[in-house]
């Protein structure tokens, strides 16, 4: 099986919906973020405070590029799309899922999380952030699925029937 990419801002779900969908597809299952975690034993909020994000995207480009060549659902971070050499990767190696979230979907899901040090800014930073990636995952998905007011299991149920198909 082809690597499967689950891309999309902060909150769009990729590591809840990436988890299920492994285990419904029976294959592994890869989480960026908890690789970087793993391999510099450091949460991402002390990567951030520590050494900034300038070194947190090498990690996140390292663990990319280490990740298996087949056989996984790889939940990416939502700022995996601000290198273009990581999408170069993951158009080349696998199929690219978005999951479309508008930001007053993602707003309600992230309103008491403290894991996400860009989503500790102001609601205008936020706003841009949001309104200049999506360009970027759009451009890049060969598969597109909006989450706002969809169940997780939906969600699974739709991504393995639209991966089917490609
Ligand atoms: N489809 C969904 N409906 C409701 N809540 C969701 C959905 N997808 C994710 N969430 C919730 O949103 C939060 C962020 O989900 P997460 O999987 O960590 O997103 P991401 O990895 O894209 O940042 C979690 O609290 C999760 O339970
Ligand atoms: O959007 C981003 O730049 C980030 C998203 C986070 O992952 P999630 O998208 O899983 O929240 C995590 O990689 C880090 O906090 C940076
Ligand atoms: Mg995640």
């Amino acid at each position: 099986m082809k690597n499967i990419f689950l891309i999309g801002f902060m909150g769009s779900g990729k590591s809840s919906v990436g988890k299920q969908l492994s285990e419904g597809l029976n294959c592994d299952y890869i989480d960026t973020d908890t690789i970087i975690e793993t391999t510099h034993n450091k949460t991402i909020p002390e990567i951030f405070a520590r050494e900034g994000e300038a070194s947190f995207r090498k990690y996140e480009s390292n663990a990319l590029h280490n990740i298996p060549t087949e056989n996984c659902v790889v939940s990416t971070g939502g700022g995996i799309v601000e290198r273009s050499s990581n999408i170069d990767q993951m158009v080349e190696t696998g199929i690219i899922v978005y999951l479309e979230t508008d930001f007053r979907t993602i707003d309600k899901r992230l309103q008491f999380d403290t894991s996400r040090p860009l989503w500790r800014k102001n609601k205008d930073e936020k706003k841009q952030l949001y309104d200049r990636r999506i360009h970027l995952y759009q451009s890049c998905a060969a598969i597109t699925v909006s989450t706002d007011n969809k169940l997780i299991d939906d969600l699974v149920f739709q991504i393995t029937s639209q991966v089917a198909n490609e």
